[in-house]
């Protein structure tokens, strides 16, 4: 099969771009190494898949709508996982118009991209962030996404309504998911495990806010990738393909589009961590303990997440399960390998 990834420079892009190659398909990364967080580290992913014969890159932002159509015409993909994106909740306080530049505009070009090119199946990146204010828990994909609370979440939201009327309009099969709060090795220098490992291990404060009681559904990287990949081959159907006559039969909980070949599944550890757990994990990983800097809940952040995935389970028979401990030790090993520390 062959693989079209936006983000492939980027932490989950990476990981996904990874495990293709190891399967022996063949990829084709888009990536723009945006200086968002350290570049060296975007190019040493890239550097590490390049080692594959199967892999090529163009090194270009979604922004780039004639760049960005010709990469993937040469490529002729099967499949287009859009993964490349302006990530972050906080960072959108600051930056607002780099989520609507790749977010917006970035992915209206890769749906112009799916278009022209009619992949088999093109599955893109949402995020726990567009349950937003919903006080409802765990959070289940039929439940409101009506309250962003970011512009980031709100971009987000905006890209599964874009995904839904192009596949209504032009038939591309459209999948989304919803990431939750997802880590491991070569994650994000900006994310909490990053910036507390680092930390704790410098001697350096670490903040931690709402005073720690926040909780999140912590997904490990290599269990959302495999779900990723077992999606893939799970295309949704068009209205009119949905007879038993083609061996269809409705799945509960399915979030099928009635107008569209269009569905939404949560990606995440179906288990809620509080965020205080999480830092004495890190800090009996690294064998020190953290110099902690409390403060309050910062704007736009939610207070817990908590995924809801039986839906994923039917589809693909499996569902994440990486107890976070274990997480946490392959992420400080990495850590500590990748810096020399
Ligand atoms: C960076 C940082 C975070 N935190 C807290 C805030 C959260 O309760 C928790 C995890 O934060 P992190 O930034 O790692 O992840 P989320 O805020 O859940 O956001 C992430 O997961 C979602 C789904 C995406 O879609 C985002 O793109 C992704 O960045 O630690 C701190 O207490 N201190 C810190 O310095």
């Amino acid at each position: 099969m062959r693989v079209f990834i936006t983000g492939s420079a980027g932490f989950i892009g990476f990981h996904l771009a990874r495990l293709l190659l190891q399967q022996g398909h063949t990829v084709h990364g888009y990536d723009g190494l945006t200086d968002y967080y350290d570049v060296r580290l975007k190019q040493r992913r890239h550097a590490l898949l390049r080692e594959f014969p199967a892999f090529a890159a163009t090194e270009a932002m979604l922004e780039d709508a004639a760049t960005l159509q010709a990469a993937a015409r040469a490529a002729q993909p099967d499949v287009i996982v859009h993964l490349a994106a302006q990530a972050g909740v906080r960072y959108s306080l600051e930056n607002p118009r780099a989520y609507i530049d790749a977010n917006l505009v970035g992915t209206f070009n890769l749906l112009e991209v799916a278009r022209a090119i009619k992949p088999r199946h093109l599955l893109m990146a949402s995020t726990s962030s567009v349950y937003g204010a919903n006080p409802e828990m765990p959070f289940g994909e039929q439940q409101k996404t009506d309250w962003p609370l970011t512009l980031y979440a709100a971009t987000k939201k905006a890209n599964e309504a874009m995904g839904h009327a192009y596949a209504h309009i032009h038939g591309v099969p459209t999948t989304m998911f919803r990431f939750f709060t997802v880590y491991g090795p070569w994650g994000r220098p900006d994310m909490a495990l990053f910036k507390f490992t680092k930390g704790i291990l410098e001697g350096t404060p670490i903040d931690i806010y709402n005073h720690g009681d926040m909780w999140r559904d912590f997904t490990y990287v290599d269990d959302l990738v495999r779900a990723i990949r077992l999606l893939i081959d799970v295309v949704p159907p068009a209205p009119e393909q949905r007879t038993p006559a083609r061996g269809w039969q409705p799945i509960e909980g399915d979030t099928l589009s009635p107008a569209a070949p269009w569905r939404v599944v949560n990606i995440g550890n179906s288990d809620k961590v509080r965020l205080l757990d999480f830092v004495e994990a890190i800090e009996a990983e690294v064998g020190k303990p953290a110099v902690r800097n409390h403060l309050p809940l910062q704007t736009g952040d939610v207070p817990a997440t908590w995924a809801e995935c039986s839906l994923l389970q039917r589809l693909t028979g499996y569902r994440p399960q990486t107890p976070f401990r274990q997480g946490v030790a392959a992420f400080v090993r990495w850590y500590r390998d990748y810096h020399g520390v």
